[in-house]
């Protein structure tokens, strides 16, 4: 049991979005780490970030991609932040990882001002989403077998894109 696709990206990318249509068109269950913190915490993130801050959060997410990575059948979106944990990037090895990007002007507007995403809740979101993006970029990347770009594209077309990128893998695989 694992995955058919695990997507990484940076908040507003469309993970949850893209994501859930993707689990409908494979017929597959989807997940995501952020839902499976907050059932097993039984709270929300921003909850358990302002409580107990940052760290607490990242280990809950590390065990929720770990548990989603070895039971979970069906599309699996990862939170915009989890492959900052170094484990979480050993766990991602061999997976069918895709990166989801999305550039800063689009990002933003995604992503709003939304209190539920605490890491851009700040004065300047754009600042911090500009500087999140630098830092995570070459990581996402690293850990990627894919990278679609989705601005200006719609979550169908993104979808399409997605699937086009695994049949191709499961293509070379066959060669
Ligand atoms: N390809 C797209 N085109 C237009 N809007 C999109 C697209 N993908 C996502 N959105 C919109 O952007 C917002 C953020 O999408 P979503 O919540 O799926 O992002 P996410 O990558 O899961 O973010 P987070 O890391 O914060 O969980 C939503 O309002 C969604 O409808
Ligand atoms: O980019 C991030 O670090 C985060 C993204 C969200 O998916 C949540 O996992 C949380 O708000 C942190
Ligand atoms: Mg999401």
């Amino acid at each position: 049991m694992s995955p058919v696709a695990v997507l990484v990206g940076p908040p507003g990318a469309g993970k949850t979005t893209v994501g859930t249509l993707l689990a409908e068109r494979l017929g597959v269950p989807f997940a995501d780490s952020d839902a499976l913190v907050e059932a097993t915490a039984g709270r929300a993130i921003s909850d358990i970030f302002l409580t107990d801050g940052e760290p607490v959060f990242r280990a809950l997410e590390r065990d929720a991609v770990a548990g989603g990575l070895a039971d979970h059948d069906g599309v699996l979106a990862l939170g915009g932040g989890a492959v900052m944990t170094e484990a979480v990037r050993d766990l991602l090895d061999g997976h069918p990882v895709v990166f989801l990007g999305v550039g800063l002007a689009v990002g933003v507007r995604r992503v709003g001002l939304s209190t539920a995403r605490p890491l851009l809740a700040g004065v300047n979101p754009r600042a911090t989403f500009s500087a999140l993006l630098q830092e995570r970029l070459p990581v996402y990347r690293s850990v990627a077998r894919h990278e679609i770009a989705t601005d200006n594209v719609s979550p169908d077309g993104v979808v399409d894109a997605v699937l086009a990128a695994l049949r191709a893998e499961v293509g070379d695989g066959a060669r």
